[in-house]
């Protein structure tokens, strides 16, 4: 199979080096979705959905046989928390997350247009925030840092020295639960 056999519907930065620190030759082509919940719909039917969406959608714009689609939420006391949408939100979900457990649920999906079919998996991961002083959360929120993450935080980045453990998958938090994906590429013959 050639090296423009899998595509990774995604903008996110951290998922293309995932990907590449597995070693697996890809190209990358963001699939631009709709990711508004929809009415009543669980958390992992929502990320499910979404990462299919990402895969057929780039499965619409190019060529190749596999598209990799992901979906990244923070699941704290019933809340699906995306990316914030402002400072208030921002901060609004850091003091939400100061010292209580939330899980970071990230689902992604294989497309296969051979097949016309997709492989779809989630992965939660608990995470342990200590709590966080209001300086703290403003200091970080300064940085940028939380305007393209889900739940306003960055493991791998600046909230590293706010996460007590984690009980899962480190790079499911990241974006992309490396081990599944890698898995399910070679089950479906991709690697
Ligand atoms: C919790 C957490 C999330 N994130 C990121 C992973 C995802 O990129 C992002 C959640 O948004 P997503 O909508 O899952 O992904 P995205 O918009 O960045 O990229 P695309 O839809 O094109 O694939 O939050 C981190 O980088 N670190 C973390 O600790």
């Amino acid at each position: 199979m050639s090296a423009t056999t899998i595509v990774l519907a995604s903008a996110s930065p951290r998922r293309s080096e995932l990907l590449e620190s597995a070693g697996i030759s890809f190209r990358v082509l963001p699939a631009d979705i709709c990711e508004d919940q929809l009415p009543g719909e669980e958390p992992v039917d929502h990320v499910l959905r979404l990462a299919e969406g990402k895969a057929r959608a780039a499965a619409g714009m190019t060529e190749g046989r596999f598209f990799l689609g992901a979906d990244t939420i923070v699941l704290c006391d019933g809340e699906i928390m995306g990316k914030p949408k402002d400072h208030a939100d921002a901060q609004r979900m850091l003091r939400k997350l100061s010292g209580v457990p939330h899980e970071v649920v990230t689902g992604f999906a294989i497309y296969d247009r051979e097949r016309d079919d997709a492989l779809v998996e989630a992965v939660r991961t608990k995470v342990f925030f200590k709590p966080l002083r209001d300086e703290e959360i403003d200091a970080y929120i300064a940085t940028g840092c939380p305007f393209d993450k889900a739940g306003g935080y960055a493991i791998q980045g600046g909230a590293a020295h706010m996460v007590q453990k984690i009980d899962g998958s480190y790079t499911n938090v990241v974006g992309l639960p490396l081990c599944e994906v890698v898995e399910k590429l070679r089950v479906l013959g991709a690697l």
